[in-house]
């Protein structure tokens, strides 16, 4: 038989946890067992999940948690993502201190899904970038400007040098900057930049509206020349994501923002981990590009999470490509060497305020970027490359700081 397995992690100060494990594994599976007869409970048992562990430990501040393991066959429900998670975490997410830690998938279900179109080798591909770190820029300030001004923007942060630009996650559907119209602008910006410097530019346009429209949403994009995606994926389900991904005529890499997810992952005790959440799913439904907070920035996330999305997003475990990760919020450029220290070059750094906030402005700030990335990576600090002429990251550190 086939199952995918879920770990989770529960806190009762006397709970007993052999007794609720096995009745989360009748509850979610059969409903009831001991209570059918003899030929039923035969006919029911490849329906039956299965308690794999049950490991009771006391954290240092006296807490009495245990770490639980069930397995829940396939049989039972459909190969996608609403479907495992209603089955592993539907209704027992709201039954005491439950929290969903990790998921171990059979082959079976991960037959029902391709993961990223690009992922990390195809974004370096378009990009025609195989080695360094990228870099990427946020739009900010957009709601309410119209479509010269966000050419203006977009121009300013292109010629800073970044390898891709996102539209910020809260730019939605409106009559000044219509997808089709702003996707079209930013894509002539960046064809007169890479006219004029020899250097390409991704562009994610961030989809929005009803769900039901959203590949006709993206496809109108594309037929204005979009060569990137971003989608709100926790608002709108991971199925939604998985539908875009696997959509051939949607042949651009898809970027997936957190938004939402600090419902889910923050707490010790309930909700779902942050390397499942923004890690597993993500992937698995076809993110080429995840964006989760940093261990370093103004949104902090502690760095074992941060890492553990890291590994999902790469792990071999799973037979897809890589999803590139792109820890956010708050970066500057002070932050460079502690992120490709943690993350190696498979990342993007990801900046808004970082690159607009500059002292010199947007393309100053990609810029000041670069320099700190051509810093890290030959070994030099940011002080000593500033010193060298490097004036743009020289002013990026004395108004953010960072290694000097
Ligand atoms: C919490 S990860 C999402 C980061 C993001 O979308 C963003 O706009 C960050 O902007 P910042 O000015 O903090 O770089």
């Amino acid at each position: 038989m086939s199952y995918c397995i879920a770990s989770y992690r529960c806190y009762d100060s006397k709970a007993d946890f052999h007794k609720k494990a096995s009745s989360i594994a009748i509850g979610m599976t059969v409903g009831s067992w001991t209570e059918l007869p003899a030929a039923k409970q035969q006919s029911m048992k490849k329906h039956l999940g299965e308690v794999i562990s049950v490991d009771v430990h006391e954290s240092e501040q006296g807490e009495r948690y245990a770490d639980i393991q069930i397995a829940y066959p396939d049989a039972n429900f459909s190969s996608d993502i609403p479907a495992l998670l209603i089955t592993v975490f539907g209704k027992i997410s709201m039954d005491g201190q439950i929290k969903l830690t990790n998921l171990q998938f059979s082959d079976t279900f991960l037959k029902a899904f391709t993961g990223p179109k690009f992922g990390i080798e195809g974004v370096r591909r378009i990009l025609g970038i195989p080695e360094r770190p990228l870099l990427m820029s946020i739009f900010k300030s957009v709601i309410g400007h119209d479509l010269d001004e966000l050419t203006r923007q977009f121009t300013a942060q292109a010629l800073g040098g970044v390898d891709l630009i996102k539209d910020d996650e809260i730019l939605f559907e409106n009559d000044l900057t219509p997808i089709e119209k702003r996707v079209a602008a930013c894509r002539k910006a960046a064809d007169d930049v890479q006219a004029q410097t020899g250097k390409k530019v991704l562009y994610a346009a961030n989809l929005t509206g009803h769900t039901f429209h959203l590949k006709e949403q993206a496809k109108k994009a594309i037929d204005s020349g979009a060569n990137a995606l971003l989608l709100n994926v926790l608002a709108y389900g991971y199925d939604v994501l998985h539908e875009l991904a696997r959509d051939p005529e949607i042949n651009i890499p898809i970027m997936a923002h957190p938004s939402l997810a600090g419902a889910y992952y923050p707490s010790p005790y309930y909700g779902i981990s942050a390397s499942v959440l923004l890690g597993q799913l993500m992937r698995i439904a076809g993110a080429d590009l995840v964006l989760f907070p940093s261990p370093y920035g103004s949104v902090v996330m502690p760095k074992e999470e941060n890492m553990a999305i890291r590994e999902q997003l790469v792990s071999p475990e799973l037979p897809f490509r890589h999803s590139f990760p792109v820890p956010s919020a708050g970066i500057h450029p002070g932050l460079v060497p502690l992120i490709l220290k943690d993350f190696g070059n498979e990342v993007i750094i990801n900046a808004g305020g970082g690159i607009h906030g500059h002292p010199e402005g947007a393309s100053a700030g990609g810029k000041a970027f670069q320099q700190a990335i051509d810093a890290a990576l030959a070994g030099t600090s940011l002080a000593d490359y500033a010193a060298q002429g490097h004036h743009e990251l020289r002013q990026a550190l004395e108004l953010w700081g960072g290694e000097r």
